[in-house]
């Protein structure tokens, strides 16, 4: 059976931009794990016994960025479920998006991760290597622009 994770996809919206300028002001949050590679992802993390995949998305997210889930909105008709190979073993991650209720919210890492960034679409997709990773993005970018 594939390794279960979950996690939410989290972006935050710089209110003073102009509306001509409305899908420019989206920036997206990636964690860099302080183990392994390195590598970039949004908060996401194994499922517990007894949790449902959003309650693992919500916990990940509070104990890897410190957010509380009433600090985001969780956005309705998204989710993107990716499959990936680790170490041999296939593995499913399911996101959920959600935006933050205030731009200026402190991320507070746990010891799993050594740094974060908010970052544009563009730099995301650079940081976020995988390229299933970085199609997700560019959809989530697409949805949330088309919602305007
Ligand atoms: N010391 C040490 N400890 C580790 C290591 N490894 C784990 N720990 C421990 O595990 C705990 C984490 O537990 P949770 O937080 O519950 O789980 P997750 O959040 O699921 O965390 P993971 O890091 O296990 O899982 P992924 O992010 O999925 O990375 C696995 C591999 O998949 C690739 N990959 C990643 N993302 C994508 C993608 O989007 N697309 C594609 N295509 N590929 C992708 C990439 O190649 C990557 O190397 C930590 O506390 C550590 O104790 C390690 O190497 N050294």
């Amino acid at each position: 059976m594939a390794v279960r994770a979950c996690g939410l996809i989290i972006y935050r919206r710089l209110q003073s931009a102009p509306p001509s300028k409305v899908t420019d002001n989206i920036e997206y949050l990636l964690l860099q794990t302080s183990y392994g590679t390195h590598h970039w992802t949004p908060p996401k993390g194994h499922v517990d016994p007894g949790e449902d995949d959003l309650q693992t998305a919500l916990r990940e997210t509070q104990e890897e960025a410190g957010l509380q889930a009433t600090q985001l909105t969780l956005i309705e008709g998204y989710k993107k479920e990716l499959h990936y190979p680790v170490n041999g073993k296939p593995k499913t991650v399911v996101y959920w998006l959600a935006e933050m209720k205030d731009y200026n919210t402190e991320i507070k890492l746990s010891e799993e991760h050594q740094a974060f960034q908010w970052l544009k679409l563009e730099d995301a997709c650079k940081f976020a290597e995988y390229e299933d990773m970085q199609a997700t993005l560019k959809d989530v970018h697409q949805f949330l622009c088309s919602r305007k």
